[in-house]
């Protein structure tokens, strides 16, 4: 068996990242979140003409200071490409959003002129440039404007699309499959609340699904398959050659049902299984190996146990495989709101709570009942935090991570830097 500590799983897991592959993708697609798998830079100045920020009058420099009246000789729309100019003792009326005409000083907003039949007065001197944004002001063409590794979502979208880039080099979407294994799950009830007993209803493939959906995964298979060795050494073959990404879970423990372990170390790979165990509590049976095409977890039957895994150590992992070159294990710092005394053992411990603001400082509640067998404080679980040691006292720092809020949080970790130097812009 191999077992490691929870350090040496994660150093094991980041050094055997699988090549994610790139692809193009359009900045008009609704298909988010990706990661830029290469910088990208304006293919036209942003904005793209110098435009008026207010609705007014485009006024010539001689004119900055005028106290007798301008005439007002033409009217310039948002859309329309003006070809008169401003001269001395004209002006020309501008909406919000229009091209200001060549030789444009500034706008002077219409509550700033009287108007006076067919010319305006001004009311007050207009500072040169006012209420104009010049051509290029926020971005140039051929500025970077995103980088590797950063995330391509709507917001990085409006850029994209503002600045004239329509295609990108992203990160390839990944696809996975979940294999829920167990011969007492009742995957598809018949009736709501009845089950036979000895069985319970299969609970741990709802919050892997929706969080690898969240992290813009294509959950491609969610498979149930009894405690048959056969069956799953079948499925798990089957699925790792369809999907990027296998979750297994149950049946990773020593029992003479639990088969996660047969069907990995089955599998064609040139790479061996990197644990099998880790020493984390809740969590410990936990295996992991790279497959032909991408990756293979097999987690802990107990649904909390796979949920500490899959958020310790599945998450930054994907978040990595994806593109955010940043992601890792507990990322913030919290202080603890109790105090918190377990039984003494070697495991680093995962504890599950919630993230509360304490006046300034981010404190992390930690759940009242933390054993695996417990599952239902998980509707208010929003993070879990990491403990060294078998007693800890209020005000103490530990490690956390959001097990809600893993986009918002990378956002406090900055990109490093990759070398990229390659550019991509929209012809
Ligand atoms: N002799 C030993 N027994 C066990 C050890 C050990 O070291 N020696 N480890 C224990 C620990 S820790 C854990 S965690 C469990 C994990 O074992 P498995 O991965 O084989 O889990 P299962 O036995 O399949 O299931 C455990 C528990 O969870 C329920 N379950 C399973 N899947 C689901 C699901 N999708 N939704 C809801 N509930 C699920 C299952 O019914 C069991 O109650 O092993 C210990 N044993
Ligand atoms: O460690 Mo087991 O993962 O549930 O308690």
């Amino acid at each position: 068996m191999e077992l490691v500590t929870f350090d040496e799983a994660w150093a094991r897991l980041a050094g055997h990242l699988p090549d994610p592959g790139e692809e193009q993708v359009s900045s008009w697609d609704r298909d988010e979140p990706r990661w830029l798998a290469r910088d990208v830079t304006a293919a036209v100045d942003l904005p793209p003409f110098s435009r008026s920020m207010m609705d007014g009058y485009a006024i010539h420099e001689a004119d900055l200071h005028a106290t007798s009246p301008l005439a007002v000789v033409g009217d310039v729309r948002a859309g329309d490409a003006p070809t008169m100019s401003v001269s001395p003792g004209q002006v020309v009326r501008v909406r919000t959003g229009a091209p200001v005409p060549p030789r444009t000083a500034a706008v002077v907003r219409q509550e700033w002129v009287e108007a006076e039949g067919d010319a305006i007065r001004l009311l007050r001197p207009v500072p040169q440039g006012e209420s104009v944004q010049p051509q290029g002001d926020d971005a140039r063409r051929g500025d970077v404007i995103a980088r590797t590794g950063q995330l391509l979502d709507g917001q990085t979208q409006a850029v994209l699309r503002a600045a004239g880039v329509h295609t990108v080099w992203c990160r390839r979407r990944l696809t996975a499959a979940i294999l829920a294994t167990g011969s007492e799950l009742v995957a598809r009830p018949e009736s709501a609340a009845h089950v036979e007993r000895g069985r319970v209803f299969a609970a741990t493939d709802a919050f892997l699904r929706s969080t690898l959906c969240a992290l813009g995964m294509d959950v491609i298979a969610v498979e149930h398959c009894v405690d048959d060795r056969h069956a799953i050494l079948m499925a798990v073959e089957r699925l790792t050659s369809a999907a990027d990404l296998v979750l297994i879970t149950g049946g990773a423990s020593v029992g003479d049902a639990d088969f996660a372990r047969d069907a990995i170390s089955a599998l064609r790979s040139p790479c061996p299984l990197l644990f099998d165990r880790v020493l984390m509590r809740p969590g410990s049976p936990f295996l992991a190996r790279p497959t032909s095409k991408g990756f293979v977890f097999g987690l802990s039957g107990n649904p909390a146990a796979a949920y500490v895994q899959f958020h310790a150590l599945v998450v930054p992992f994907l978040l990595r495989w994806l593109g955010a070159h940043q992601a890792r294990p507990f990322p913030l710092r919290a202080v603890l709101d109790r105090d918190v005394r377990m039984k003494p053992v070697k495991h680093t411990r995962v504890l599950r709570g919630c993230l509360r603001l304490c006046g300034t400082t981010l404190a992390f509640h930690p759940e009242d009942r933390q054993s695996s067998g417990s599952l239902s404080g998980l509707v208010s679980t929003d993070a879990i935090a990491r403990m060294d040691a078998d007693e800890m006292a209020q005000g103490e720092v530990v490690p956390v991570a959001w097990t809600r809020g893993w986009l918002p949080s990378l956002s406090l970790m900055p990109i490093p830097d990759t070398g990229v130097a390659q550019t991509v812009q929209d012809g």
